[in-house]
């Protein structure tokens, strides 16, 4: 599913984040990308989805060498993803099902179809009675729960989170691992980057763990 050899980032004004990380992620896993801040997680699957370049090695995703992809090509491989990265903010213009129907307008669903889908991808976070609730209503579990619909509704076949838990309790921070989990249990490969130490040694997940950017395990 996804293949490294050998790959370093290096950052403009020489900061190196990855040096020389070879890895395999196969279809159907459940990964946790941990380390310490720092350590090159965010980079790390930021290169997964193409959303930053390596400087040196190859990654390879379902057979595509990304660094000999076309920038024409991107959108289709990031349709192999959905992400729940932090910087993918929720839109507080409209409310929850509308934020889980944008995705299937961008690719063309028809309506009908693209609204039994957001609303099955609302049931799968529990959400689909706060549908018509604007984002900024929900708790910040729910909030990132709603993330988690959007990024699934146009069923991807690798879902990668950079820090999904952050700024969450407990109870909430275990109601969306469960939620992962869910989706890891139907085939999805699910690609998780945390500093949450609770997360690694989880069964039936494999850990990768980055220590200033080397692979440590
Ligand atoms: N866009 C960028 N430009 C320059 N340096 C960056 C950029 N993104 C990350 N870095 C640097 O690369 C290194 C690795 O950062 P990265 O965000 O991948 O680590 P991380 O393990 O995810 O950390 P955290 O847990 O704090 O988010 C850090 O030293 C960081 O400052």
């Amino acid at each position: 599913m996804i293949s490294c050899s050998g790959v370093g980032k290096r950052y403009p004004g020489g900061l190196t984040a990855l040096d020389n990380v070879s890895c395999e992620i196969g279809a159907g896993e459940m990964v946790f990308v941990t380390g310490h801040s720092g350590a090159g997680k965010s980079t790390l699957v930021k290169l997964f989805a193409a959303i930053e370049r390596p400087t040196s090695g190859s990654i390879v995703v379902n057979g595509q060498n990304l660094a000999a992809l076309r920038p024409g090509a991107l959108p289709y491989l990031r349709r192999n993803f959905g992400l729940v990265f932090q910087d993918q903010k929720l839109l507080f213009d409209r409310n929850a099902l509308d934020n889980v129907l944008l995705p299937l307008a961008i690719v063309g669903t028809p309506r009908h179809e693209a609204l039994r889908r957001a609303q099955a991808a609302l049931d799968k976070v529990g959400l689909l009675d706060r549908a018509r609730a604007n984002p900024i209503a929900l708790s910040g579990g729910e909030q990132q729960r709603l993330a988690i619909a959007r990024a699934v509704v146009n069923r991807p076949a690798v879902l990668l989170a950079d820090e999904p838990t952050a700024n969450l309790d407990v109870d909430s921070a275990a109601g969306i691992l469960d939620i992962f989990r869910a989706f890891h249990q139907v085939g999805v490969t699910v690609i998780i980057a945390t500093h949450d130490p609770q997360w690694s040694g989880l069964p039936g997940a494999r850990e990768l763990r980055l220590a200033r950017g080397s692979l440590a395990q």
